[in-house]
């Protein structure tokens, strides 16, 4: 019998092609005058084409975004909101970018505008992460939560074919781990659910399309349904407690300086393998979703037929630090489908370091 509870949370959402021409109307719609525009380096460019399109609502660009949210990082972005007198925050790009808008907003409370340009999430969560002394420390606000969220998909065609499928699978993560959260519920469910499918589906068609889908409109289809389905399982994310999966990506990446859609791929199939015993209809339901009989197995085959990494050893991890980053993993409690045992977290490290396909 279903007995559950549910906050919808209040972000606005715009989506589709051309959405960002509409940021000066929503940013005039938070009753703000003066944005402080944010990016990564790399995005320096489109954080000034965003300023250009605010014109006198820019307060100015600040594009020294980081990922993992450095704290020496939120203090300088938000001395320069200060001085600048900035009162909104638009954060243009990934989930590092729209990180250190929430991290400004946590300080100040000024509202975050996210235009994301990868498959993250991140936007959709009052999820908050920064990262101080070489340790990853998350937590919940509302204050947060950006209030308006512009999902443009023509801004995800720039996204190199490697970070689109590993940032796909990190919003596959966040599905597959409501899907069997103990404070999931029947909408969540749905929704993890037709998140899982649209990615699934369209993932392959980024990153091999077919001769007959190769059209700037197929192309922009295909975007436009993975934008969807991480719009779905950032949504699911806010909603629901992490577990397993999430706590070692965030160790991994927090106290190895692993790249965080990468870890998700790699580490995903492995952490659905150790909780299945534990989660049968959870399994079942990512598993039809991917059109698959088996969960594990369809999320390592997604991540290696489209050309991801699937061991930690290629991205930077050492067979001598599993001992570590299990005692770091084992150090907080967090609610899990299987207990957690250190033998079989441990064996469940090594698969990842090695990249074996789980059974
Ligand atoms: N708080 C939350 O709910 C969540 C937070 N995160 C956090 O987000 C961070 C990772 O974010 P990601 O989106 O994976 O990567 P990212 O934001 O670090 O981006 C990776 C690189 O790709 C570039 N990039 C982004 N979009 C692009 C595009 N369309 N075209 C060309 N280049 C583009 C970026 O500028 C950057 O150089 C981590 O710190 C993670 O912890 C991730 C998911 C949810
Ligand atoms: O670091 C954060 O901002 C908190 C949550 C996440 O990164 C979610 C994830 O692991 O994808």
């Amino acid at each position: 019998m279903n007995q559950f509870i549910y906050t919808g949370r209040a972000a606005r959402v715009v989506f589709g092609p051309g959405s960002l021409r509409r940021l000066p109307q929503e940013v005039e719609a938070l009753g703000a005058r003066k944005a402080l525009v944010l990016s990564t380096p790399e995005q320096h460019d489109l954080a000034q084409r965003a300023a250009a399109l605010l014109g006198a609502r820019t307060a100015g660009v600040f594009s020294g975004a980081v990922m993992h949210v450095p704290v020496e990082v939120a203090r300088e972005a938000h001395a320069v909101a200060q001085q600048l007198g900035a009162d909104c925050a638009v954060a243009i790009g990934g989930g590092s970018t729209i990180g250190l808008g929430k991290a400004i907003a946590l300080e100040s409370g000024l509202p975050v505008l996210a235009v994301p340009t990868t498959y993250a999430g991140s936007e959709m969560t009052s999820i908050y992460g920064l990262t101080e002394g070489g340790l990853k420390r998350t937590g919940r606000d509302d204050r947060v939560l950006p209030r308006t969220v512009l999902y443009d998909p023509e801004l995800t065609l720039t996204l190199p074919v490697s970070m689109s499928v590993t940032s796909g699978i990190n919003a596959i993560a966040h599905a597959a781990e409501a899907l069997y959260a103990a404070n999931t519920n029947p909408i969540l469910n749905l929704m993890a659910v037709e998140g899982i499918a649209a990615i699934g589906r369209s993932l392959p068609q980024i990153a091999r399309p077919h001769p007959g889908d190769a059209s700037a409109q197929a192309r922009l289809h295909a975007r436009s349904d993975v934008l969807y389905g991480a719009w779905l399982c950032g949504s699911v994310l806010a909603n629901v407690d992490m577990a397993i999966h999430h706590k070692l990506c965030h160790t991994l990446g927090g106290s190895f300086d692993l790249p965080h859609s990468e870890t998700h791929t790699i580490v995903l199939p492995h952490a659905l393998a150790y909780n299945a015993p534990a989660a049968p209809e959870a399994m079942r339901r990512i598993a039809q979703a991917l059109g698959s009989a088996s969960a594990p197995g369809a999320v390592f085959d997604l991540a290696r037929d489209n050309g991801a990494p699937v061991a930690l050893r290629d991205i930077g991890l050492r067979a001598d630090q599993i001992d570590r980053a299990c005692d770091l993993a084992l150090s907080q409690r967090y609610p899990n489908p299987r207990p957690l045992e250190r033998d079989a977290i441990r064996q469940l490290l090594m698969d990842a370091l090695e990249g074996r396909r789980p059974a």
